[in-house]
């Protein structure tokens, strides 16, 4: 699993006390990534103990976790309403614009995060940043890919296509589409970015969450750091 700059125990921290807010009888969007995986290991734990709670995954790395940690799941397709989703960030700002994608599960992410009654952002502070700046992660159509390239350059940014790291090619998402992460340098407007980007044809999701977070848990050292936009 990708690691990034923050210590697993200000991530944990951060998970631990989101997994907390989830009530006996929830649905709960469980979240991709390492900060996520916290979570899930401690509604794991809280299952175990007889807490009912439902899961519903957002990649198959979240879904495999949930399995070996016994919470129940239920397919996106079943479900209207998520009661509470935790996910992870690759980076967040003060109004708590996200980027997201680290993992190419965004596009699966931002359906269960916005459908979310609650939607609380488990992070360390590597991930806190005054502007955007990350590189933007679009889930392309793979027959989309020098188009939505070219789109992205008149859009002032650079598109990489994402390699894979243990196979020979690119990294295929698990809806089967190609990742084009795109340097945009630091981003000034994230919602004009966002509205631009969901306007291009190919592009079936982009790693900015504008407006959809309600609360961030970032955790540190000694506690963990609640913030709301
Ligand atoms: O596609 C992956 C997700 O958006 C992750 O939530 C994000 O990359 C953060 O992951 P991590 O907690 O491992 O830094």
């Amino acid at each position: 699993m990708k690691t990034t700059g923050g210590t697993d125990d200000q991530k944990r921290r951060a998970a631990e006390r989101a997994a907390e807010l989830v009530s006996s009888g929830a649905t709960v969007g469980l979240g991709t990534g390492s900060t996520a995986a916290f979570a899930i290991r401690a509604l794991g734990r809280a299952v175990a103990d007889g807490a009912d709670v439902r899961g519903v995954a957002t990649s198959f790395a979240s879904r495999e976790l949930a399995r070996e940690v016994g919470i129940p799941l239920v397919s996106l397709d079943e479900v209207s309403t998520v009661d509470v989703a935790i996910d992870g960030a690759d980076q967040l700002d003060a109004d708590l614009n996200l980027i997201k994608g680290g993992g190419a599960a965004h596009a699966r992410e931002k359906i269960v995060d916005a459908m979310a009654d609650r939607f609380v952002v488990v992070a360390d502070p590597s991930k806190v940043t005054e502007t955007l700046d990350r590189t933007v992660p679009l889930e392309v159509l793979p027959d989309a890919r020098t188009a939505v390239a070219a789109r992205v350059e008149t859009l002032g940014g650079e598109a990489t296509l994402r390699r894979a790291d243990r196979k020979d090619g690119p990294v295929v998402t698990d809806n089967g589409n190609l990742v084009l992460d795109c340097a945009f340098g630091a981003v000034a407007d994230p919602a004009s970015l966002a509205t631009d980007l969901s306007a291009t044809p190919g592009v079936v999701e982009h790693g900015l969450f504008v407006g959809v977070a309600d609360e961030a848990y970032v955790g540190t050292d000694d506690g963990v750091d609640v913030r709301r936009p």
